[in-house]
């Protein structure tokens, strides 16, 4: 299997951005300016904040949309005495399809840790949610030359005792963290040396066919003039958009990433 078979998947995260209202009015927008034939050849998802998920099912359930949506953060536990948290058992009630685990920005702020990802992406799968497993090295360990390392320990860590049943629809998005928010876009080149690498792991934890299964993003500054150059690498699957998929006429470009 190569990228070519691999359907790509474009998803917007939108981080803590847009309330209910303007979660509606972006999505009819993408809804408006996507066509069937985009959906043909991507999948296109949305990740709005926990407050929008609600609105935007309704949307695509009452218009019967091919968007996709899920949620940017899961509990570990399925539901008790947690404040504050969300469960899969609820993201799966509001018909969810993804959630990230160990975004960055979860490890850097809320200080996850691999253990804490590998027990939400378990939770994720117990719920019948599609996780996309975030993992990407920072700037120090860029300038070491340690991002291939940090980054497969990361995924090792995110993975641990995760049976191949599960592993193989799991989605990894490389998002080295100097390039996020930064306008710092890593070289197709440096994307290609960790996705490489990430497909080799699995190849190590699973099987060759697993890996060539599974598929791989790039985040990070991803823009609509720069998406076609990163999604021409082989093992570069799709695309983890922050920014600019606040933005409807650029996030639809980046799903036409082929038009560019
Ligand atoms: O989840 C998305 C990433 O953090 C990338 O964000 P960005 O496109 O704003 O750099």
């Amino acid at each position: 299997m190569t990228n070519q078979t691999r359907t790509p998947l474009m998803a917007g995260n939108w981080k803590m951005n847009l309330n209910h209202l303007e979660a509606i009015a972006h999505v009819q927008k993408l809804a408006f300016a996507l066509a069937d034939k985009d959906y043909d050849a991507v999948e296109v998802a949305v990740l709005p904040p926990f407050t929008d998920l609600r609105s935007v099912q309704t949307l695509v359930d009452g218009d019967k949309l091919k968007i996709k949506y899920g949620a940017q953060d899961i509990s570990a536990h399925d539901s008790g005495a947690y404040t504050g948290e969300i469960s899969g058992l609820m993201l799966a009630k509001l018909k969810c399809s993804y959630v990230t685990v160990g975004h960055s920005e979860r490890r850097q702020y809320h200080a996850e840790t691999d253990e804490v990802c590998n027990a939400k992406v378990k939770a994720a799968y117990r719920h019948g949610l599609t996780p996309i497993l975030c993992v990407g090295e920072g700037l120090d360990i860029r300038k070491a030359g340690q991002q291939v390392e940090y980054t497969l320990a990361q995924l090792d860590g995110g993975l641990k005792d995760l049976p191949a049943e599960h592993a193989e629809s799991i989605v990894i998005a490389y998002e080295p963290v100097w390039a996020i928010g930064t306008g710092e876009v890593a070289t197709p080149e440096d994307a290609q040396e960790v996705c490489g690498a990430i497909r080799g792991r699995l190849a190590e934890l699973y099987s060759q066919d697993l890996a060539d299964k599974v598929r791989i993003q790039y985040g990070g500054s991803v823009k609509g003039g720069n998406v076609a150059a990163i999604m021409a690498q082989p093992d570069v699957d799709g695309a983890l958009v922050g920014g600019a998929a606040l933005d409807s006429d650029e996030f639809v470009k980046i799903v036409r990433f082929r038009d560019q």
